[in-house]
């Protein structure tokens, strides 16, 4: 049984043989900008939810926690994702304002992280956020929280069908 599962996980294949190159010399200076044009292209390769991404959070003691996010905006502020401050990701930005993201567009082999301190947006800008969910039915939820991370490393990663996979790092300073 495990040796069979085994032989068939090694039996998948791990990207498409037909895969966009990407030329980091003629990549722009913000990574928000290389990262719109990723998702346009996703969205045009018909990948589903290209929006969601992985958000990885530090628990207690360092232990990692990992789930899928819709991301919300990206502006000045960062980049935005919302979620309850009661939950466990909730529950860990306050104890450690600090997080991981993770966007795979499989059809296109490609990989985007982002990693920095993350900030609690205003209490005006989480009640819209919350009002604009699509199973909405009015009730405002004061427990809901729009949050921004704030970028310190952005990491695009483009498949090879020749193995020869391409990595492009934007590092930002933190603000002061
Ligand atoms: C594709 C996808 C998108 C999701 N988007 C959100 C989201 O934007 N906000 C949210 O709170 N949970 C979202 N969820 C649910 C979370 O993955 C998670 O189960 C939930 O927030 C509880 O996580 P926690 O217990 O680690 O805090 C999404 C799940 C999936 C599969």
């Amino acid at each position: 049984m495990s040796e069979t599962f085994r032989s068939m996980l090694r039996s998948l294949p791990d990207f498409p043989a037909d895969l966009p190159v990407f030329d980091p010399a003629s990549a722009p200076e913000d990574p928000a900008e290389l990262f719109r044009v990723w998702l346009d292209e996703a969205l045009a390769a018909g990948v589903p939810q290209p929006h969601s991404f992985s958000l990885a959070t530090v628990g207690a003691e360092g232990m990692p926690s990992s789930r899928m996010l819709i991301l919300k905006n990206l502006d000045a502020e960062g980049w935005h994702f919302a979620s309850s401050r009661l939950s466990r990701k909730g529950r860990e930005l306050t104890e450690h304002p600090v997080a991981a993201m993770n966007f795979f567009w499989s059809a296109l082999g490609r990989q985007v992280r982002v990693v920095g301190p993350v900030v609690e947006l205003s209490a005006d800008a989480s009640a819209a956020d919350w009002s604009e969910r699509p199973s909405t039915d009015g009730t405002p939820n004061p427990t809901w929280q729009l949050y921004a991370l704030r970028p310190v490393e952005v990491e695009f990663w483009q498949a090879d069908p020749g193995r020869k996979h391409v990595r492009h790092r934007y590092l930002i300073p933190a603000e002061g």
